[in-house]
């Protein structure tokens, strides 16, 4: 039998996806404000991407008002945001491609001026993220991050329960699944890391304590979609946000087997060489490369993302190290990108400078191939 190929089918949960090109989730905070809902803009985005039996993650959505970060970031807690939701999956659905909402909390990577209040932001600890790393507030100042709010243990509860809303509200909007965010050194990857979490009771502590959060959450998240229709990102070496275990062997062996006795849909990694492309080009060397690690102790499909192109993409699934490839970046300047990486089309280069908020200049306005060519 030949070897798979970025163009052979896959089987995601109940999905029969017909290429393995996924759209990686990008947060690009161009939802509507006040109301944090996803306009028409944002529908028309996704829709350029949208392929049939395409995959595609749409981005991080906090499932609760505690949750945001970042301003004009879309939330998943309104009857305004399932509406615009609903709008963005209709536009997909439309050209037959497969939307998955990634649910997020980005705990103490926030900062009073975007909480409910002026409150502080929550976190497993009152452990700020080191000085070395900067914040920028609603009003776009660039200051230290503040030191969190511990969540109290009934509050670490209602956070489960707030996923388990998000996760209705994806299913209300009408979403084929969603993804668990537990990268990046958001909110569960907080409780996940010893450097964040200093917790004594049941969520902190041994790594069993330290991933109860990550398990109560999807099996909050499955218990709405069930499990084949539910993925889960992680970051097993990424340094983003302040995060970074000093082994993270140990715990993400762990955290990684009791996920795999769940038969979810997907697991999805950012390897550690992309850790923070959002803000910069990174490309490290020497690092461990996260698919060929825990591959052995992961029966279902294995998606992965960073730095990927058209032949390093290739032969990681052909070699068998992962079973899709995840595209940030070049999905941003490439709304045809799976069919461009097909043919052997020339990429367009991304502008940085227009990844983060903004109207349709570097969101809807990246041209497909055809168009450049008669150019
Ligand atoms: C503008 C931008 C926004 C991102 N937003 C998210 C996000 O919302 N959720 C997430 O898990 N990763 C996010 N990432 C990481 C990407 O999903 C992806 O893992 C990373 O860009 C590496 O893939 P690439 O090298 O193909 O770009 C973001 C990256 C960029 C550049």
């Amino acid at each position: 039998m030949n070897p798979p190929s970025l163009f052979s089918p896959l089987k995601i949960g109940p999905y029969q996806l017909e290429h393995r090109v996924v759209m990686a989730p990008l947060t690009r905070m161009r939802a509507a404000r006040p109301s944090l809902a996803p306009r028409p803009m944002n529908a028309e985005y996704y829709a350029q991407r949208a392929t049939p039996g395409g995959l595609l993650i749409a981005e991080a959505s906090p499932v609760v008002a505690t949750g945001f970060g970042n301003p004009g970031v879309p939330g998943i807690y309104s009857e305004a945001q399932i509406a615009g939701w609903r709008e963005v999956v209709d536009a997909v659905h439309a050209k037959g491609g497969l939307i998955f909402l990634q649910l997020w909390h980005v705990g103490r990577v926030s900062h009073s001026s975007f909480q409910p209040g002026g409150a502080l932001p929550v976190a497993p600890s009152a452990v700020a993220i080191p000085s070395e790393f900067k914040c920028m507030t609603a009003d776009g100042k660039v200051v230290d991050y503040e030191t969190p709010r511990a969540l109290e243990t009934d509050e670490v509860t209602l956070m489960v329960e707030a996923y388990r809303q998000g996760a209705k509200n994806a299913l209300a909007a009408g979403f084929d699944g969603v993804e668990v965010h537990g990268a990046n050194g958001y909110l569960i990857e907080q409780f996940l890391q010893s450097r964040s979490n200093l917790r004594t009771d049941r969520y902190g502590g041994s790594i069993e304590n330290r991933v109860r959060f990550l398990m109560e959450v999807t099996q909050a998240v499955t218990e709405v979609w069930g499990a084949s229709r539910v993925g889960m990102r992680l970051s097993p070496y990424g340094i983003a946000n302040g995060s970074g275990e000093a082994d993270p062997m140990p715990l993400y062996s762990h955290a990684i087997t009791a996920l795999d006795k769940l038969g979810l849909a997907y697991l999805h990694f950012i390897e550690p060489r992309a850790s923070g492309t959002g803000r910069a080009e990174v490309d490290w060397q020497n690092v461990p490369s996260a698919m060929v690690l825990y591959r052995p102790m992961w029966s279902g499909v294995l998606i992965t993302a960073g730095n990927f192109v058209s032949e390093t993409a290739q032969s990681a699934v052909a070699e068998g190290h992962a079973d899709a490839i995840a595209f940030g970046r070049y999905f941003i300047s490439n709304p045809d990108l799976p069919r461009r990486l097909q043919r052997g089309y020339p990429l367009t280069k991304y502008n940085r400078a227009t990844f983060y908020a903004g109207e349709e200049k570097g969101y809807t306005d990246y041209p497909v191939h055809d168009e450049l060519a008669q150019a």
